[in-house]
């Protein structure tokens, strides 16, 4: 079976775009998920995004990372999507029910209300999430918030000094996170301006991450270190980050198509 697929980055962070909103595509399974985003034997990308039909929802995203587990956010992607959908939509993911807003070269995403329960991180135990009395190394008293997906927030001296290709998987994997986490090293540049860089579960080091910057966004803001709009500039490139007085996050920035192709499905199943 050939199959279309859609090249799109959102900052840096990639993904394959499957589109079975109107001819379904077989079940991606996870081993299938990793294959095509692997970079040497696959096409290769941070995230496999899949589009299908909804009844909740103009359509539905699914979005599994490069090992292949299925997450319930994407920032980036979210943007690329509402690039190559081309007009405004609702849109439901695992992570819950997104707005998309086109515009030129890129998107506006209504991305929802963040929670900042323990167990809606989810942590292992009950722990104040605004301050956490935990610590990796030099890496200590993070916030965590679950935007669609689990993050947690370290603020340092210089977010480009911090060994996070190291550190990230470790505290990715800690036990205190049983469904892992996006580790996220954040540096406060002033009131309206963050530097990040993200360790992304199941994916690894990435240019952006667009849950990252909104989960960074609003732990900051949440202790006074921020106004209710920053930009976060990652390696990759910038987002604006508005929490809103209702409560939800508009993430505001760029994406991009790169190419588009076709491969064989028996070839990764
Ligand atoms: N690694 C994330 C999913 C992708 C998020 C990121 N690429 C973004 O732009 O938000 C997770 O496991 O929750």
């Amino acid at each position: 079976m050939r199959v279309p697929f859609t090249k799109m980055h959102g900052l840096g962070n990639d993904f394959v775009v499957l589109d079975a909103r109107g001819d379904p595509l077989p079940e991606l399974e996870p081993r299938v998920a990793a294959a095509l985003a692997d970079r040497r034997e696959g096409i290769g990308c941070d995230q496999v995004i899949l589009l299908e039909k909804s009844e909740s929802a103009d359509f539905r995203m699914r979005i599994f990372n490069s090992d292949g587990g299925e997450v319930g956010a994407c920032g980036n992607a979210s943007r690329a999507v509402a690039l190559l959908h081309g007009a405004p939509a609702r849109v439901e993911t695992a992570g819950g029910t997104i707005a998309l807003e086109p515009s030129d070269g890129g998107a506006s995403v209504d991305m929802g209300v963040p929670r900042f329960e323990w167990d809606a991180i989810p942590l292992d135990y009950p722990m104040d999430t605004l301050r956490m009395p935990v610590g990796w190394g030099y890496l200590e008293e993070p916030g965590a918030a679950n935007v669609g997906n689990p993050h947690v927030v370290f603020f340092v001296a210089d977010s480009d000094a911090i060994a996070l290709d190291s550190l990230g998987p470790e505290i990715e994997t800690d036990p205190l996170f049983p469904e892992r986490v996006n580790v996220n090293v954040a540096t406060i540049v002033d009131r309206t301006r963050i530097r990040l860089r993200v360790w992304e579960r199941g994916a690894g080091l990435t240019r952006a991450c667009g849950t990252g910057a909104c989960a960074t966004a609003v732990v900051a803001m949440r202790r006074g270190l921020v106004e209710r709009e920053v930009a976060v500039e990652l390696p990759g490139g910038a987002l604006t980050i508005l929490w809103q007085e209702d409560g939800r996050i508009r993430m505001t920035g760029p994406a991009t198509e790169s190419y588009r192709g076709s491969f064989e499905w028996d070839d990764y199943a």
